[in-house]
């Protein structure tokens, strides 16, 4: 590898550095504000031991090398398989002076379930798009003495709330062997399905001590009809679709495992007492779902690159989102999440007037930053703001000291508007597209049914498309004009902002009173009361102010 230049190693590649600090064990605990002294570090000798190009390190102004990345995944999608069932045992009673007993094999366990449910405390979906594939345990096989197969372990998928499930695709065997029977029973005209005498190898147990020509011989009864279980009835229609806005107290069941096969004695008949056959557990049902998180946080950050957004997030919380003198630092979302506590660790609870519970925490979307024309796709373009959308109040971050705060407040509003014009041309297209649906001549029915999901048959093949197999559509975000917002002026701290903030203030206040138009050039846009909230968030100074304003505006 080519040499790097020094200077550059820390940035460039902070996995070769030796020290990831440069500090002491006092730096990196150092923690100066007075709202969050709990952290605070009881070294004195810290500051002789900080290196000479970050004086004053500490959470809040971290060297560029000090940050965790955040795993963080607001799309998932998701197989989940549930257990199959056991399989039915073939045995007989074996006792003192009975020599060849009545056959007493066991039914298989039925295999576990898959439910799911929306809880508080999760905020990604990462672990889950990280897995991929969920499997529910197999259940036991069948046992002799009539002894029945233990159940297969169940798997509940935890969720963030505000998640949103919806079905690709599914394969349930048990589903598709009864709609094999109907149309074989269907094509034969209502012939009752002879079974007798077949023996199929996914289909029957065989006694373990039999020789291949006895199973020639033998008789095999018609296979029995494939077994549901009874969770079935609570299990959810298809196509899934669900939207959880709600933490659930209970589980819900997404897929119940499938049922045990049926031990022998199920298969005594006059003709045959001692029967050497059983039948196999069912095949579990598996789904293919896609997740994803509708409302991702309280609060989104939205500004300029160097506004401050990731150290006002890490004055907000205990956050170690990247921070640097640079534009561009933060490429990926960061969350955080803000406890809302009287800073001796109890909880300040807060009613949440909208659902009456308590509000115990705050979270907090950092985004990258935006820049005049990234609606043209400039800088890191209008991506990330598919996460503000999501947030339920926007705070502006605004730098004091980068220009007039009016002007970049505006541009802001610009992109935000531009990015909702864009989108709804967007939904407009899918919505023709939708509309307009192209028949060739003489396959008009064909074509229909497929679109459902629906078995279409062609002149030769039968072709069978899963529902939803092509992409799923948007979902529908309120504008993102309709959102309350606020501003948050950093870098207070720096000479000659004070002109600045209070041209800043007079400009909202001259927005409420309604003489100015409202910089997103929109109709529907929210009307309450506007605030600039002045903070240095290096300092951790007028912070303590924005968990307030934000629950306020969460609450009305
Ligand atoms: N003086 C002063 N400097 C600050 C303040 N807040 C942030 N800074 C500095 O501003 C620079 C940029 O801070 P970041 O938090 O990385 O800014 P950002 O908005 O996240 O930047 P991007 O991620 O690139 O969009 C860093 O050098 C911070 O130390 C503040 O309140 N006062
Ligand atoms: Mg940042």
């Amino acid at each position: 590898m080519a040499r790097v230049q020094g200077a550059f190693l820390p940035f460039l590649y902070p996995c070769l550095e030796t020290s990831p600090l440069h500090l002491g064990r006092g730096a990196r605990l150092l923690y100066r504000n007075k709202a969050t002294r709990r952290y605070q570090s009881t070294d004195s000798t810290i500051h002789e031991q900080a290196p000479p190009d970050h004086p004053l390190s500490s959470h809040l102004n971290p060297p560029p090398t000090d940050y965790g990345r955040t795993i963080f995944a607001d799309k998932a999608t998701l197989t989940l398989s549930a257990g199959s069932g056991g399989h039915g045992c073939i045995s007989f009673l074996r006792e003192k002076y009975i020599e060849a007993g009545p056959a007493n094999g066991g039914n298989g366990g039925s295999g576990g379930s898959i439910y799911i449910q929306a809880v508080r405390g999760e905020t990604s979906l990462h672990k889950l798009a990280r897995r991929s594939l969920l499997r529910a345990g197999r259940g036991k096989n069948g046992q002799g003495k009539s002894k029945g197969g233990q159940r297969g372990e169940d798997v509940l998928v935890q969720v963030p709330v505000g998640t949103v499930v919806r079905e690709i695709s599914r394969h349930d065997p048990v589903a598709e062997e009864e709609e094999n029977r109907r149309m074989e029973a269907g094509s034969e005209e209502g012939a009752e399905v002879d079974t007798k005498g077949t023996w199929r190898r996914d289909k029957w147990m065989l006694y373990p001590s039999s020789t291949p020509s006895e199973y020639a011989t033998s008789k095999f009864p018609p296979l029995p009809r494939p077994r549901k279980s009874n969770l079935t009835l609570a299990q959810l229609e298809p196509p899934i679709s669900l939207d959880l806005s709600e933490p659930m107290e209970k589980p819900m069941l997404l897929a119940a495992g499938a049922m045990g096969g049926l031990g022998n004695p199920h298969f005594v008949t006059t003709s045959n007492q001692r029967p050497k056959f059983a039948t196999k557990g069912e095949g579990g049902m598996s789904i293919t779902l896609e997740l994803e998180l509708k409302l991702l946080a309280d609060v989104g950050f939205v500004g300029m690159p160097n506004a401050g957004k990731s150290t006002l997030l890490r004055a907000l919380s205990r956050s170690k989102a990247r921070v640097g003198d640079w534009a561009f630092t933060t490429l990926q979302p960061n969350i955080g999440t803000m406890v809302l506590d009287n800073n001796h660790g109890r909880a300040q609870v807060q009613a949440n007037r909208a659902s009456g519970e308590p509000r115990t925490q705050i979270s907090i979307a950092d985004i990258p930053g935006l820049i005049p024309n990234a609606h043209m796709d400039k800088g890191l373009g209008l991506g990330f703001l598919r996460h503000v959308e999501r947030a339920h109040v926007l705070a502006f971050v605004v730098d004091l000291s980068a220009g007039d705060a009016i002007d970049s407040l505006n541009t802001l509003w610009n992109e935000l508007g531009e990015f909702e014009t864009l989108k709804g041309m967007e939904t407009n297209m899918e919505t023709e597209s939708r509309i307009v649906d192209w028949k060739p001549l003489g396959s008009s029915r064909s074509s229909a049914s497929a679109r459902d999901g629906a078995v279409a048959r062609n002149e030769e093949n039968i072709i069978i498309e899963p529902s939803g197999s092509r992409s799923l559509p948007e979902l529908p975000m309120a504008p993102i004009s309709s959102k309350p917002w606020f501003v948050v002026a950093t870098k207070a701290d720096l000479e000659g902002t004070q002109e600045n903030f209070a041209n800043l203030q007079a400009y909202l206040d001259a927005l409420a009173n309604g003489t100015v138009k409202h910089p997103s050039k929109r109709k529907n846009v929210w009307k309450g009361p506007l605030a600039a909230i002045p903070v240095s968030a290096i300092r951790g100074e007028g912070v303590e102010r924005i968990p307030e304003w934000t629950v306020g505006l969460l609450d009305d």
